[in-house]
């Protein structure tokens, strides 16, 4: 690893909690839990019977789904301990194909949770092995696109992904699985 690598961090998964963010639009809407099996597939609706397909897309395309997911624990204050140490630290974000709402929610999540200086740090891609960058942090265990990367994935930790015992794993709680980084 080069002594102050390029970072590419992921954002839904990672930052931004997808996951808990379909949890409560659903309590809030329908008054019980998100009928969601064991998280053993990277797509929610992998997880939950063909009938709730529907309510599931309505409530990740609604406007402010994307601007108000809950941050994942420990990842802001770790964005910035890893920008202080002088780390070249990009948000590497893929938008849903329904962009409408989406796109510019990304933008005002990290503003709102990052600061405004974060902004000009995201690269919005539907195809993130055109971009250049020594580490990736992402939770999607299987990223595919049309080049052969020029990173290496760091798996960000997740119930869908531990399964996988082939890459590094990150927790941003678990300070000790990214210290290597601040070296
Ligand atoms: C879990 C999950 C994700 N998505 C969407 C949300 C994002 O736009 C992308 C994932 O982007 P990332 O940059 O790879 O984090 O996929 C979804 O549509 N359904 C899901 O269950
Ligand atoms: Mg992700």
């Amino acid at each position: 690893m080069p002594s102050k690598p390029l970072l590419l961090i992921d954002q839904d998964g990672v930052l931004a909690d997808f996951d808990q963010g379909v949890r409560l639009a659903w309590r809030a809407q329908y008054h019980s839990e998100a009928p969601i099996g064991p998280r053993q597939h990277f797509y929610l609706r992998d997880d939950m019977a063909p009938q709730y397909h529907p309510q599931l897309h309505d409530i990740y395309t609604r406007p402010g789904f994307f601007a108000t997911l809950p941050p994942i624990a420990g990842a802001v204050e770790a964005l910035h301990t890893l920008l202080a140490h002088g780390l070249d630290v990009h948000i590497c974000t893929a938008p849903i194909s329904n962009y409408q709402n989406c796109v510019a929610e990304k933008f005002m999540w990290v503003e709102q949770h990052l600061g405004h200086e974060w902004v000009s740090r995201i690269i919005l891609t539907k195809d993130k092995t055109w971009v250049r960058g020594d580490i990736l942090i992402d939770d999607k265990p299987q990223i595919s696109g049309s080049l052969t990367p020029l990173w290496t994935q760091w798996l960000y930790d997740a119930p869908y992904n531990r399964q996988y015992h082939d890459r590094r794993r990150v927790c941003w709680q678990d300070t000790a699985s990214w210290a290597d980084l601040l070296a």
